[in-house]
């Protein structure tokens, strides 16, 4: 990307705290990844090895002295941290270096909004930004909050009259949230009735989830252009972190007619703030139904393992554990030395962009889903009558008889059916 002449990129120092932790100079790496997305250029790294933050100042004395010498030095206006910081720390922090103080959870979210495209993304996006914003108003995001509401600027007349502007902006924040709430309520019942009705109609459905920037959008639009329905849907794919916000779903057609929804959706980063992941839960729950995951891996880059601990960690953190996964280890073609395509069990090793990782994928796939088909008796108490409904509805059922303990069915199955029909299922 070329720098704009009328949108200079902004000069930010780093800073960061170094608590032992093993994946520390892998955070700072990506925090500076973060910072360039978002049209800013990092001059300087400032980092200081302690147990855990000065509750005040987030660093130790002498060092926000340094920082403040940094700050002069670079003559930078604004300092990145590698953490979410408390609305005190921040306020010291300005006090202090005359700089304005931007969090990582305040990063990741105007990198997000930058990006969002549909009106649910961006209502997401504007909820966990007012929900940051609410207990940090004393804070430079304040003067921010005053141009966006037209509020008046800065008076010290009178701490009464501060107090009340505070009260308002909260006031008016807090408005702002639950009329935001009510829309994306509105938009995500909406999604809701459509997987509904994709659920009866029993498709099969794979979720591709995995690091930003590793190349599920890729793999997405690849399958769509083979077998999509509509092989002009393909979706937004960037060499930039975050290219994807919104959830995708696409249905393919294999060539021997079995279909599947394949859904793409935002990809995760370490410590994704708590309230981003809330507001993209309903987003990500497209994962959570989905039958396979499919993991899709960077694995030219050096931390591709400490990107696969955040995709593990971020998923548990949404609620996804036990669903069935394939792993690519995906731009192979990157690398020397390593052999693809390859496969051993539900591991492969892949380039996007090479069409014999794509068959060896679609084949792995299509095992998962639909081979291994079993005939299995069950057994279904009469109180869960709508699974009997379900499985005549959509499944193939061979034979049905009423017993006095409930209804017995013989039905062909694929594993992953069987898995969720397990309790029912006759030894
Ligand atoms: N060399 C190489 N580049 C790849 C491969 N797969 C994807 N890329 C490139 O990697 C970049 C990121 O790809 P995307 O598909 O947008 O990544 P993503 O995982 O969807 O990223 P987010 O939407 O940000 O989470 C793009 O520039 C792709 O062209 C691959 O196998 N080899
Ligand atoms: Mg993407």
């Amino acid at each position: 990307m070329h720098e704009n002449e009328e949108n200079p990129r902004v000069a930010v120092l780093l800073i960061g705290l170094d608590r032992n932790d093993p994946q520390f100079d892998y955070q700072m790496t990506e925090l500076a990844n973060l910072t360039e997305a978002n049209q800013m250029e990092v001059v300087s790294t400032l980092t200081q090895k302690l147990d855990r933050p000065v509750a005040a100042t987030y660093f130790g004395k002498g060092k926000v002295e340094e920082l403040k010498e940094a700050v002069a030095f670079h003559e930078v206006t604004m300092v990145v941290a590698n953490d979410e910081l408390s609305p005190s720390q921040i306020r010291n922090l300005e006090a202090q270096t005359g700089a304005s103080i931007l969090d990582r959870t305040a990063l990741i979210l105007d990198i997000f909004a930058s990006r969002a495209k549909t009106r649910l993304a961006q209502l997401q996006i504007e909820m966990a930004q007012l929900q940051y914003q609410l207990p940090r108003l004393r804070t430079s995001m304040n003067v921010r909050l005053d141009q966006q509401t037209g509020g008046g600027g800065g008076s010290f007349t009178s701490r009464g009259s501060g107090e009340t502007k505070l009260e308002t902006n909260r006031r008016l924040i807090e408005h702002q949230i639950s009329m935001i709430k009510k829309e994306i309520t509105e938009i995500e019942a909406d999604d809701q009735n459509r997987r509904k009705y994709r659920d009866k109609q029993a498709i099969k459905s794979v979720a591709l989830v995995g690091y930003t920037n590793a190349g599920k959008s890729t793999y997405m639009n690849e399958l769509v252009k083979r077998y999509g329905e509509n092989q002009e849907k393909t979706v937004f794919q960037a060499d930039m972190l975050f290219a994807t916000l919104e959830t995708s779903v696409r249905k393919l057609n294999l060539p021997d007619n079995q279909t599947f929804l394949l859904s793409d959706t935002v990809g995760f980063v370490s410590k994704l703030p708590h309230n981003l992941v809330a507001a993209f839960r309903a987003t990500l729950a497209e994962a959570a139904q989905a039958d396979v995951l499919l993991q899709v891996v960077d694995y030219s880059d050096p931390n591709y393992k400490a990107m696969m601990d955040t995709t593990t960690q971020t998923l548990k953190e949404i609620g996804i554990t036990d669903l069935p996964m394939i792993t690519v280890y995906n731009k192979a073609d990157r690398m020397i030395d390593i052999k693809y395509p390859e496969r051993t069990d539900d591991t492969l090793i892949l380039s996007a962009l090479d069409s014999s990782s794509l068959d060896m994928l679609v084949d792995t796939l299509h095992q998962k889903l639909f081979a291994d088909l079993k005939e299995y008796t069950l057994l279904i108490p009469f109180s869960d009558g709508q699974i009997v409904a379900a499985l005549n509805d959509d499944a193939n059922v061979t034979s049905t008889e009423y017993l006095e303990e409930g209804t017995q069915m013989n039905v062909i199955l694929t594993p992953v059916e069987a898995s969720r029909l397990a309790q029912y299922i006759q030894e």
